[in-house]
């Protein structure tokens, strides 16, 4: 059960009829509870994302956008505060980056249709023959995030009941709840409500935590049946006295509350009163039981008070009514903070300014817990701002900037707004401006990645196999899975793919062999270097490998292709592959494939550091391995650095690859269609991902032509909203020449370059930094990442400098020899006998010496 919710179950707001406005859904009838479940349509949708923002108090809005027809409407109704969205179990893919936000609905009760997040069934009957089954299973598989939504007619409280027994949160319709304000169907609310807690009093009352809206915790009450019923009904606080039955706070005193919203803590045996309280809530001369309240409450209190009734001529006073004068302090105090070097100063002009920007929201009639909920919407937000600061400020500091007016920050719209690269002239910025520009966005600190991965290291170090699955219950919540591991041969039932698939899969297998079969050695390498003194070099491969295959955003059969194939044309003796499992711990069939057909020995069913420790180290189960290669997030990353820089774990790595980046050239001669798909095909992979135009002298109609392509093409891609955030810190740079270009390029060093120009061919001869090189039009990056031959594991971040993409060699070592003959020593020998002298090693050159002497002796006998 999930137990951020309010209360443990959802109440279906009804829309009200002829849709001509929402106010129907009024806020006492949903934020009460806190806790409502709307049924979206495509034509309320903008409707309903504005309810959500504009009653900003907290409630948990899950709303079944199964029906509606667009992306965006989702988007909008997640980034207006909806903590959840349905949607058909068939686009669900598409949100791939929203986490749990983003759940399917169904009509069949069916446990295995739960995604990696959760599940709502729809129409569902608990009477229905096997719904016993069913909740037996759900129990067991313990999924997070089951919903139940009951056929019309179920009885509520027995469905209730059954909800709890399968672990899943019922959503109850709202007929007879909410919409019907008669007593009996507010009686039967406060006893479901009541069916839930849970008293350890003899009374049988249950604790009630009161609070005002900003949760500052006024004082303890005690709640009933007979309360929570009263409360209900005059949406007041209404509580049970131990004395003297049912108390209505302020009845006598006159100091009311107005009931915000009721809830019940973790384990159900306390109840909170979120109210807006009228006076005080203490019988003694004080706000609160615990005392009057501190900090920006207590300002915020002052203030308003201030401002109903502050002395003409006082300093706030003057403040609410000079509006000039407000400005001005708020600069001055935000240039005094910035200013501050101390901790001492910085809070000292942290508290200034706070002082002033209240003063600003209580003047404007907007309270502390409006202030509050608007914090923790942007905390819901699936689409943010990039953090640059604006036009002016941002000049005056001489940083990044937003995008300019003419192409707003397209988080700030994010449903409509144009998906434009910003556009950088290199012949009008220095050098250093231009590299400032193409910085790649940052990351979190190494460090502070490196404090999350260690101890999860660790601990797989020393706990094996139980770390490891209690990792992936944890990242992967796949708490079904009892071994981390699944050896070879693999079940076919495993890898049961459609025919096409298979045959893609096999036409970019043969081809990627082909590519990598090509780059082996064609015999060892020896050279004479002095009669008699033979060199030579010969690979062997590299026995034990371990091959990450990423899957926590999106499941990439092809980097196990990437990865596997070429190990199988190393010959490594054993290959090891790592994948996060799905919620139901099962592995993607195309991977399991995959690792079929390079003889994969097992494939380790965790993902993060958790996977590539296991590797590292080997656990009961988990074979350890010589070299581990793949890309990652950050957490793989870090962790494949931490493990090879442990000398008693004995493995290697292949290069940092991070998030996916491209860099495109392009001439007069180029398709602007075919430069913005190629732009956003890297686009689409992550927010963190980052695309580079570099445009060579092109006019202002063609540079226009390119970015109408992208944002026309950006619109119409099911992963529109990830695209608006990677083109957000991606740039179009002009240049002059193909020489300027390359010589940008080859400072940026990207992972793939793609080169639009007349002639392609022959500017491949200046490309110097690159992961994989695209030559001219008809060769899209997507080649590369699944097909053509080439490997997609490439570096990025600028690694391209000094380090190249997973080829053949990845997988071998290579092991030199030498063998001299007699006359090789006597030719040698005295070069390293006089070295040795130098280096006073003296073995070194006895070792030499001895043999002379000996061939010395040999030839005067
Ligand atoms: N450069 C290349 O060649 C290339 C190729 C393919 C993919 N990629 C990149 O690889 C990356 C894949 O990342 P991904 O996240 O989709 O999958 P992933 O498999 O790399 O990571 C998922 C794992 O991250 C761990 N994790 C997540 N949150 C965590 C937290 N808070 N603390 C500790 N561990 C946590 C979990 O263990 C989870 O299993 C993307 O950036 C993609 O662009 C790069
Ligand atoms: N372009 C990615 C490497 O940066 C690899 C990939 C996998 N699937 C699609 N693309
Ligand atoms: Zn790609």
């Amino acid at each position: 059960m999930e137990t951020e919710l309010p209360l443990p179950f959802l109440v279906s707001v009804a829309i009200p009829p002829g849709l001509a406005n929402l106010e129907g859904l009024s806020r006492e009838e949903v934020s009460i509870l806190g806790n409502p479940f709307i049924e979206a349509s495509s034509q309320i949708q903008e409707k309903l994302a504005r309810f959500f923002s504009r009653h900003n108090y907290e409630f948990h809005a899950h709303v079944d956008a199964s029906r509606l027809e667009s992306q965006e409407d989702v988007i909008a109704l997640l980034n207006r505060g909806a903590r959840k969205v349905f949607v058909a179990p068939e686009s669900l893919s598409a949100y791939g980056d929203f986490g749990t936000r983003v759940l399917p609905v169904v009509s069949k009760p069916d446990v295995t249709a739960a995604s990696k997040g959760g599940l709502l069934i729809k129409d569902f009957d608990p009477t229905a023959a096997g719904s016993d089954k069913f909740s037996e299973q759900a129990r067991s598989a313990k999924i997070r995030n089951l919903f139940l939504k009951p056929v019309a007619g179920t009885n509520l409280e027995a469905f209730v009941e059954f909800a709890r027994k399968s672990n899943a949160i019922p959503i109850l319709p709202s007929t007879g709840l909410t919409t019907d304000k008669s007593d009996s169907s507010r009686m039967l609310l406060s006893k479901l409500i009541t069916t839930y807690w849970t008293s350890d009093r003899q009374d049988g009352l249950v604790p009630t935590v009161v609070t005002d809206e900003a949760g500052i915790a006024l004082g303890l009450a005690y709640s009933g049946e007979a309360s929570i019923l009263e409360a209900l009904r005059t949406q007041k606080g209404v509580y049970q006295s131990r004395k003297r039955g049912l108390w209505v706070k302020g009845a006598s005193s006159g100091d009311t509350q107005e009931l915000v919203r009721l809830s019940l803590d973790c384990d159900s045996d306390t109840l909170k009163f979120v109210v807006k309280q009228t006076g005080r809530f203490c019988h003694l001369e004080q706000f609160g039981c615990f005392g009057d309240m501190k900090g920006i409450s207590a300002l915020a209190q002052t203030l308003k008070s201030r401002k109903q009734s502050a002395p003409e001529g006082s300093y706030t006073a003057r403040l609410f009514s000079d509006e000039k004068l407000l400005r001005a302090k708020i600069m001055e105090e935000a240039e005094e903070l910035c200013d501050a070097k101390s901790p001492e100063d910085v809070a000292f002009e942290a508290a200034d300014l706070i002082y002033f920007a209240l003063t600003k929201a209580i003047g404007s009639g907007v309270t502390l817990a409006d202030i509050e909920a608007n914090l923790d919407a942007k905390s819901l937000k699936v689409t943010r701002r990039t953090g640059n600061a604006k036009g002016k400020w941002a000049e005056k500091e001489g940083i990044k900037t937003d995008a300019a007016p003419a192409t707003p920050a397209p988080e700030a719209k994010p449903s409509n707004g144009r998906i434009q690269m910003e556009r950088i002239d290199s012949t009008k910025v220095s050098e250093a401006q231009l590299l400032e520009k193409l910085k790649r966005p940052s990351q979190k600190s190494p460090d502070a990645i490196l404090k999350i991965v260690t101890p999860i290291i660790d601990e797989v170090r020393k706990g094996g196999d139980k770390a490891v699955l209690s990792y992936t219950h944890k990242f992967e919540k796949a708490t079904s899975l009892s071994s981390p591991v699944l050896k070879a041969p693999f079940p076919k039932e495993l890898m049961k793919l459609d025919a096409e698939t298979i045959k893609a899969i096999d036409t970019s297998f043969e081809n990627i062999k082909k590519f990598h079969s090509a780059q082996k050695e064609d015999k060892p390498l020896s050279v004479e270097t002095m009669p008699g003194v033979v060199c030579g070099r010969f690979s062997r491969p590299i026995e034990r490998v371990g091959l990450y295959v990423p899957g926590g955003t999106a499941v990439l059969p092809s980097t196990a292709l990437m990865l596997g194939v070429p190990a199988m044309v190393a010959g490594c003796e054993k290959i090891v592959l790592a994948s996060p499992p799905r919620a139901d711990g099962s592995i993607t069939p195309e991977i399991v494939y995959v690792a079929h057909k390079v003889g994969a020995e097992s494939i380790v069913l965790a993902g993060g550091a958790q996977a590539v420790a296991a590797m590292a180290y080997g656990t009961e189960s988990v074979t350890k391995v010589d070299k581990i290669l793949g890309p990652g997030n950050q957490f793989v990353t870090a962790a494949k650095m931490h493990v090879s820089n442990d000398t008693n774990a004995g493995v290697g790595i292949d290069m940092p690859a991070g998030p996916s980046e491209v860099l495109v050239i392009a001439d007069k001669h180029a398709n602007p269609a075919f430069v913005a798909s190629d732009l956003l095909s890297q686009a689409e992979h992550g927010v963190d991902s980052q695309v580079i135009l570099i445009a060579v002298d092109l006019t202002e109609d063609q540079l226009k032509a390119i970015d109408d392509e992208v944002h026309n093409q950006a619109m119409a891609l099911p992963r529109v909203e990830i695209v608006r955030g990677s083109i957000a810190h991606s740039v179009t740079v002009l240049a002059k020449t193909i020489d300027e270009a390359m010589r940008i390029s080859n400072e940026y060093a990207p992972e793939h370059l793609i080169l639009q120009i007349n002639d392609a061919p022959k500017a491949v001869d200046k490309v110097m930094n690159a992961g994989s090189v695209f030559i001219g039009e008809w060769t899209p990056e997507s080649v590369g990442d699944y097909s053509a031959g080439v490997n997609h594991s490439l570096p990025t971040y600028g690694f391209a400098k000094q380090y190249s993409g997973v080829n053949l060699g990845s997988f071998m070592k290579h092991i030199t020899c030498s063998n001299l003959t007699a006359e090789g020593l006597q030719n040698v020998g005295s070069a390293v006998m006089q070295l040795a002298k130098v280096e006073e090693l003296e073995a070194h050159r006895r070792a030499v010496e001895i043999r002379i002497k000996c061939i010395n002796e040999k030839q005067r006998t």
